[in-house]
């Protein structure tokens, strides 16, 4: 099996000078590609931190982290620009654009990949019935519940078949059937694509879809 991501002896600090404050350290963490990893930890621990870094939204102070084979321990902005294209993202709040339909938010990254529009048009339609949604795809984000909209992020996310989906705290403002029917739903496309998902979450109703749950506390895994 191929390893998705590889984190040896990762540290992060936020601040400088005397309000330098040390977030993560000593992280070694290695996830093999296919795999599904919770990521659980009281509020603070530097689940969100970790969750960035491997997602390229920050640059990695020390330490090495390797990312679908590629190297990106110092890495440049460009470099972190054309990993994130292989990723996808779901976080809390959707952040869906509210003055696009459903089928357009979730064509956003075929077009920012420059995929044909009646392409874009079509693999956003395959999604969106996969999730469900074949009946809200001309509906705009505020005309739906917050499980429906939390399935539009996951269309989006999956839409472009990356590699690795991020997920943090994807169940966050569910009730516990939409939160169930999401993580599900996130677990069978995954399969469905083979990709690799990390999950951070507080909510245990989900931990048993998980292939391995780690454990983050005062920016230490625990093992
Ligand atoms: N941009 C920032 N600047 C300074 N400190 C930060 C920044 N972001 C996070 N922190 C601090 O770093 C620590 C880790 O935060 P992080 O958000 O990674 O934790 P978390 O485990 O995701 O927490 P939660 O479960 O509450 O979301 C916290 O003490 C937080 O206050």
């Amino acid at each position: 099996m191929n390893t998705a991501i590889s984190i040896q002896n990762l540290d992060h600090y936020y601040g400088q000078g005397q309000l330098k404050k040390q977030v993560l350290s000593g992280i070694n963490l290695n996830i093999q590609s296919g795999e599904i990893v919770i990521m659980t930890g009281p509020s603070g621990s530097g689940k969100t931190t970790l969750l960035s870094l491997i997602g390229c939204l920050r640059s990695t102070q020390s330490g090495t982290l390797n990312v679908l084979g590629q190297n990106l321990s110092n890495a440049s902005k460009l470099q972190l620009v054309q990993a994130r294209q292989q990723l996808g993202y779901i976080f809390q709040a959707h952040n869906l654009l509210e003055c696009l339909t459903v089928r357009e938010n979730v064509m956003m990254p075929l077009e920012l990949s420059e995929t044909p529009y009646k392409t874009a048009s079509t693999m956003a339609e395959e999604i969106l019935t996969a999730v469900g949604l074949e009946h809200r795809m001309d509906y705009y984000p505020a005309d739906l519940s917050g499980g429906q909209k939390q399935r539009v992020a996951i269309a989006r996310a999956l839409v472009s078949h990356p590699k690795i989906v991020l997920a943090d705290e994807p169940t966050a403002a569910l009730d516990k059937k939409s939160g169930r029917d999401v993580v599900e739903l996130m677990q069978k496309l995954a399969q469905e694509q083979g990709c690799t998902i990390l999950l951070v979450t507080h909510d245990n109703r989900i931990l048993d879809i998980a292939d391995r749950i780690v454990e983050l506390e005062d920016g230490k895994l625990l093992n």
